[in-house]
């Protein structure tokens, strides 16, 4: 009988192990990749993405992989992922965005990446907390102005009723004051035109634009109203307040790196980031608060004291005034939370590994806000709308609940997110000052159709609203 020598056997072993490693190393996640070559899952993934993301969770665990349209996006859906989402220096924001900027607002990549942080330093800055307060002023104003058009009573879809009254407001505030139509027709048309191109975004992000006719259309009546605007825009000095606009700043900035042919684009952008989200955010806060009795009482008995009951004149909001007024900024953080973004991604520049898996590079990196705020773990009765949960938040320092990442994370969270709270604040106490309001259908359900930013509501919901005396 012949024996195997010590040394050939050592060397096996040692190949083993290293093969082990080697597979150990390279093992990805679990990988949904559909029967149609190319498309993947995509017919599955679209129908309704957030739950298909949850169902995926249940059946593969924390990391998966789901390829769609020819691109592998790796969910990471609990704390190890989520590190690396948030700390690893392998994974970027600009590259993950690029491609559906380009689909979206016609920016090239190599433009987009050339000016992306210069662009995104000078909008947070004209937005960031210690600005903040130039903005209250006008906000209420403007709200003031379009509440003026609502008359002393009656009914509306409450979606339509929060466009009317923030479309105008948000281009007037951040663009330049008196830009928004005042033309039936005109109004229209923006409502019009604006509503397809969100709609239509998520698509667009991803298809080429010859697919989508209707969209395409509206994305370049937008891009005209800019391209008509933007001289105006440019020499627009306000009579009140003596300092640029938010999109006056970008204009500067494109113009001293020689890319103005570029602004409609970013016109484009900015109104589509500062509206497509604190709209609905603006809706579901109001319908929340209007369908718990308790809280609408608490917040109209807190505006009553802080600025008196009858509500026929005008006021003038101050930060102290907001600060008195705790539970509005509560409830607005926690329909934030219950209605958060269905994704935000980064790129993985090199493999990752979270768990025993690798994650290769070129891979899309993607964290829902939505599920993760629906993690018990994190958020006790994570389904209740439960405002005084914010308490705990050390909002007096800027800071929001652990693990609440609606706008995002890292160098390039929202830089929009503190206006965002301030205008639907002073929207709110405007609009409970001013009326009294009922809803009357049930609060709608949520959409799941879209993965990009906010919930939408499914089905109409109408209040009534009367004037206080
Ligand atoms: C409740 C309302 C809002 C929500 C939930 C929201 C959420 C987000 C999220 C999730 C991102 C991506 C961040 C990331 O991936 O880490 C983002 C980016 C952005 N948001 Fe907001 N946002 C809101 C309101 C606004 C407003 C009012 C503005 C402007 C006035 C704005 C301007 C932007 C811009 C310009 C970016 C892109 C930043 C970049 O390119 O680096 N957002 N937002």
């Amino acid at each position: 009988m012949e024996f195997i020598s010590p040394t050939v056997i050592i060397i096996l072993g040692c190949v083993a192990v290293l093969l082990f490693l080697q597979w150990k190393n390279l093992r990805r996640p679990p990988c949904i990749r559909g029967w149609i070559p190319w498309i993947g899952a995509g017919f599955e993934f679209g129908k309704t993405p957030l739950e298909f993301i949850e169902k995926a969770r249940i059946k593969y665990g924390p990391v998966f992989t789901v390829i769609v349209m020819g691109t592998r996006m790796t969910f990471v859906t609990e704390e190890e992922g989520i590190n690396v989402f948030l700390k690893s220096k392998e994974i970027n924001f600009e590259l993950a965005v690029q491609n559906p900027v380009y689909h979206t607002a016609s920016i090239a990549k190599n433009i987009f990446l050339k000016l992306h942080e210069k662009l995104y330093i000078t909008v947070k800055g004209k937005m960031g907390i210690f600005n903040l307060y130039k903005f209250t002023g006008q906000l209420t104003e403007e709200l003031q102005e379009q509440l003026q058009n609502l008359g002393t009573h009656g009914t509306t879809d409450l979606n339509k009723f929060m466009r009317h009254l923030l479309y105008p407001v948000t281009v007037n505030i951040l663009f330049k004051k008196g830009l928004f139509p005042t033309d039936e027709r005109k109004i229209r048309e923006f409502h019009q035109h604006f509503q397809a191109y969100d709609e239509g975004f998520e698509y667009g992000s991803q298809l080429p634009e010859c697919l989508l006719r209707n969209w395409s259309k509206s994305k370049k009546w937008l891009l005209a109203l800019f391209e008509k605007n933007i001289p105006d825009i440019k020499t627009h000095k306000s009579a009140k307040e003596n300092y640029p606009t938010v999109m006056q700043a970008v204009l500067d900035l494109l113009e001293m790196e020689a890319n103005e042919q570029k602004s409609p684009n970013y016109g484009l952008l900015l109104l589509w980031a500062s509206l497509s989200n604190t709209v609905p955010v603006a809706f579901w806060t109001f319908a929340f608060v209007l369908s718990h009795p308790n809280i609408h009482r608490t917040i109209m008995e807190g505006i009553s004291s802080v600025f008196g009951t009858a509500g026929k004149d005008k006021i003038k909001v101050s930060e102290d005034d907001l600060k008195k007024l705790p539970l509005i900024k509560w409830c607005i953080l926690e329909t934030i939370r219950l209605r958060a973004p269905g994704v935000i991604a980064r790129k993985v520049l090199k493999p990752v590994k979270i768990l025993d898996y690798t994650v290769p590079s070129g891979d899309l990196l993607m964290l829902s806000p939505f599920w993760l705020h629906r993690n018990p773990k994190y958020f006790p009765e994570p389904d209740l709308f439960k405002p005084e949960r914010w308490k705990e938040a050390n909002l007096e320092k800027h800071a929001f609940l652990d693990c609440f990442m609606a706008f995002g994370s890292g160098k390039y969270q929202c830089p929009g997110r503190w206006l965002a709270l301030l205008e639907i604040q002073i929207c709110i106490i405007l609009i409970f000052y001013y009326y009294d309001c009922s809803l009357l259908d049930p609060l709608p359900k949520q959409s799941s159709l879209h993965l990009v930013g906010v919930q939408q509501p499914e089905g109409r919901c109408r209040i009534q609203f009367k004037q206080r005396k």
